[in-house]
């Protein structure tokens, strides 16, 4: 099982931020009941300033839920969570920009005029304008109308208004459904973009692929609970494989039972030998170990074990 929690510090019952990391959200045994389902079941997670934190799990598993809860549109049955180390406020919620659906900007409205709409709704700056337009790369179309605009192009114009407050933290949910490839593209091009910009991201997406090219960090909600919670690689990368070959199988098989290093190994098809080795090591400690041992291998390639087979692990486990 992958639990990689980290508990929150409590003294004296109080639930007190640690001051050595800086935290930007910290949720606290969160819950959401709606009748009889249990959208989200006693959460807890903490997202550090400057990850890009992924919220992922297969539909109805309440990622859409946390993110409404933690932006103060729905009301949690129990649980809490503090932004920036504070109870949400009007102050707190200043700071943070969030995206849950695309805005419905008006179609026959250029994406300059739109903008400046949303900018004297939320009382930002039209000096902002120019500069977020310039960052999600619409300078140039500033004047098109938004209905000319492609998918890619209007999504990115969302993510322009949301980031009008210049907000310390950007709270997006599935920001490329919906999208054609080239607008998922632009959109996770553009994320990532936004955190070198020195922003926290946290995205809610059920696309394994999604968490793994943009986030750093990830937790696994499976039906409102939590299954995991980490760095991407810690939590999505699993042990990889060895797959070598050489002429002589059996010889290999007595090899790799003298190497201390080998965690297990077995043979498989067409003289293949899969192993998989110890923290630490890596296929050249196998390849010079074989030399050693006289042998020479015909094949030595690393074999990434899939995201995917890991992400169904995590939710077959638990299931
Ligand atoms: N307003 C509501 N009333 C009743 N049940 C709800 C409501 N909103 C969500 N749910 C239920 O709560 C559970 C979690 O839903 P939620 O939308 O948070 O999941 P999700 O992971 O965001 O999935 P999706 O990507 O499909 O939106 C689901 O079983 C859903 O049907």
């Amino acid at each position: 099982m992958l639990y990689l929690l980290r508990l929150p510090q409590r003294a004296g019952g109080l639930h007190v931020t640690p001051n050595f990391v800086s935290l930007i959200l910290d949720i606290h045994t969160l819950s959401k009941r709606y009748g009889s389902i249990q959208a989200v079941d006693k959460l807890s997670l903490q997202v550090e300033k400057g990850s890009i934190y992924g919220l992922l799990g297969p539909n109805g598993s309440g990622k859409t839920t946390t993110l409404g809860m933690v932006l103060d549109v729905i009301r949690p049955t129990s649980g809490s969570f503090s932004w920036f180390g504070q109870p949400a406020s009007p102050a707190t919620k200043k700071r943070v920009g969030a995206l849950l659906e695309t805005p419905n900007f008006y179609p026959y409205l250029t994406a300059r005029r739109n903008l400046e709409i949303v900018a004297e709704i939320k009382g930002a700056s039209h000096s902002r304008i120019a500069e977020v337009l310039h960052l999600v790369g619409l300078s140039q179309r500033m004047h098109t109308t938004f209905k000319g605009f492609s998918l890619g192009m209007k999504q990115r114009l969302a993510l322009a208004s949301s980031l009008l407050n210049d907000p310390e933290v950007l709270v997006l949910d599935e920001p490329t459904n919906g999208l054609d490839p080239e607008g998922i593209a632009e959109v996770r091009e553009l994320i990532l973009k936004i955190a070198a910009e020195g922003k926290t991201v946290i995205l809610a997406s059920h696309l394994l692929d999604e968490v793994e090219k943009v986030c750093t960090h990830v937790a696994v909600l499976q039906k409102g609970v939590l299954r995991a919670q980490g760095p991407v690689s810690t939590v999505l990368a699993a042990k990889d494989q060895l797959v070598i070959s050489a002429g002589d199988v059996p010889q290999v098989l007595e090899a790799l039972r003298q190497l201390p290093f080998v965690e297990a190994f077995q043979q498989a098809e067409r003289g293949q030998v899969l192993l998989t080795l110890q923290d630490g090591y890596g296929p050249a400690d196998v390849n010079k170990a074989m030399f050693e041992a006289g042998i020479v291998l015909q094949q030595l390639t690393l074999r990434r074990r899939s995201l995917e087979a890991q992400f169904l692990e995590i939710i077959k486990k638990q299931a």
